[in-house]
């Protein structure tokens, strides 16, 4: 069901592209659509424990402006939240048209142009990927039970001629109606704006009132355009013991996790495919009547967060693992993108199947659950699939692994 969009906030409309940023803070997904222009104020810095007493006195403080924080949490416990009370806010129930509530008509009409030559450097390339993973597995073999599952991701560096067009790349990902596409503006780099930016199947946690919704997802199977190998596909998904192994491990935890704050807890529809138009996954939604409507979504967060669809099992020796495996700072990659109000509800999204992009630069990132059982080259794979939403709206190819215009070159979106 969708409403009429309508704003709240300053009567006066912050254009869009102000404040630096090139897209306001944007979610549109089948459960809502919000978006946030502008920044009127910004929630203190600290780590994710602190963050539910940090958003409880922003609240008290903030008398007035729209009621919500809006933003992205990344994936370190230890690192700051970029949350943020917009100036004005839009939120429909259901699904809405990003040309219309983002003032996308040009993109709507543009031919899609092609914006000259890019360069993609993996980092790390696919083989040292898969030497990860082979890492990682020996890590989980020879831990004697200390460490179950560890989520490795790799990330590939797209170098433009030309600045990314985020509304064009916004408009292209939200074609996709099975996921939640968004953008949110993070902490300028250098002086320079950043957006994370992506179209995420998995919700973290919804809180609203006494009622709280997770729906994890992990175990992966390509699609496949053929019919009948597509539903082959998602048959030996279902059939996978690995990938069955790898999803229940993350349910388990978010079940324990959330047990003591609920009064009941279930998971009706048990473990189910759920398909992006990449993607088969193996999902299960979690559904709970919460003990006190004052726990809020910003308590959930910081309970659940990082869960094992992107860290692994159990978290911190995870963790550690993935500092010493990747090589990299996730940053805002596998951290959350949603809001929350004064009265505790919010909407928490996943950021994977992202990027974050800093004028002609832009970072990709997917990763892959391993554990026991685990194939390098296979997951190495899943990791390519995982990308081509972003590629295919960007309008190149990983070098290498799919068609491509010119060896190591592409032509971006523009
Ligand atoms: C970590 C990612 O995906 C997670 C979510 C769904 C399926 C996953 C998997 O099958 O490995 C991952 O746990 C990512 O896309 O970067």
């Amino acid at each position: 069901m969708t409403t009429q969009p309508f704003w709240h906030g300053f009567s006066e409309r912050t254009p869009a592209g102000a404040h630096g940023h090139p897209l306001p803070f944007a979610l549109v997904g089948g459960a809502e659509t919000l978006i946030g222009h502008g920044e009127r104020a910004a929630l203190d810095k600290g780590p994710l424990e602190t963050l539910s007493e940090r958003v409880a006195r922003f609240f008290e403080d903030q008398a007035e402006g729209p009621d919500v924080l809006v933003g992205a949490v990344p994936f370190s416990r230890d690192e700051s939240a970029h949350l943020v009370q917009p100036r004005q806010v839009m939120r429909i129930q259901g699904r809405f048209d990003p040309h219309d509530v983002l003032e996308l008509s040009s993109v709507r009409d543009r031919t899609p142009q092609t914006s000259g030559q890019c360069r993609i450097a993996g980092e790390p390339d696919a083989d040292g990927y898969a030497h990860s993973v082979d890492a990682g597995l020996e890590a989980i073999a020879s831990s004697a039970g200390a460490l179950r599952k560890i989520v490795l991701s790799r990330s590939l560096v797209v170098r433009a001629e030309h600045p990314f067009d985020l509304r064009m790349l916004f408009a292209r990902l939200a074609g996709d109606e099975s996921i939640t596409t968004f953008a949110a503006p993070l902490p300028a780099r250098d002086g320079a704006p950043r957006t994370l930016i992506g179209a995420t199947p998995e919700l973290l946690v919804e809180k609203r009132g006494l009622r709280v919704l997770s729906h994890p997802l992990a175990g992966s199977a390509p699609r496949r355009t053929d019919k009948g190998a597509d539903e082959a596909s998602a048959k030996a998904l279902m059939a996978s013991g690995k990938d069955h192994r790898e999803h229940a491990l993350v349910v388990e935890a978010i079940l324990d996790t959330l047990a003591p704050f609920c009064r009941d807890l279930a998971t009706p529809e048990g473990t189910c495919l759920r398909a992006t138009a990449s993607l088969w996954h193996l999902g299960t939604r979690i559904e709970g009547r919460l003990k006190d409507a004052a726990i809020s979504s910003a308590d959930l967060v910081a309970a659940l967060h990082p869960t094992p669809a992107v860290c692994g099992e159990p978290r911190a020796e995870a963790a550690a693992a993935i500092d010493r495996l990747e090589g990299y700072d996730r940053d805002f990659y596998a951290g959350a993108v949603g809001w929350c109000n004064a009265a505790g509800d919010g909407r928490w999204s996943v950021s994977i199947r992202c990027a974050e992009i800093c004028g002609r630069t832009a970072r990709l990132y997917a990763g892959a659950g391993i554990v026991p059982g685990s194939d390098p080259a296979s997951e190495t794979n899943e990791t390519s699939v995982k990308f081509k939403a972003m590629l295919a709206a960007l309008g190149i190819a990983e070098p290498g692994r799919g068609p491509e215009r010119r060896e190591g070159q592409g032509e971006a979106a523009r």
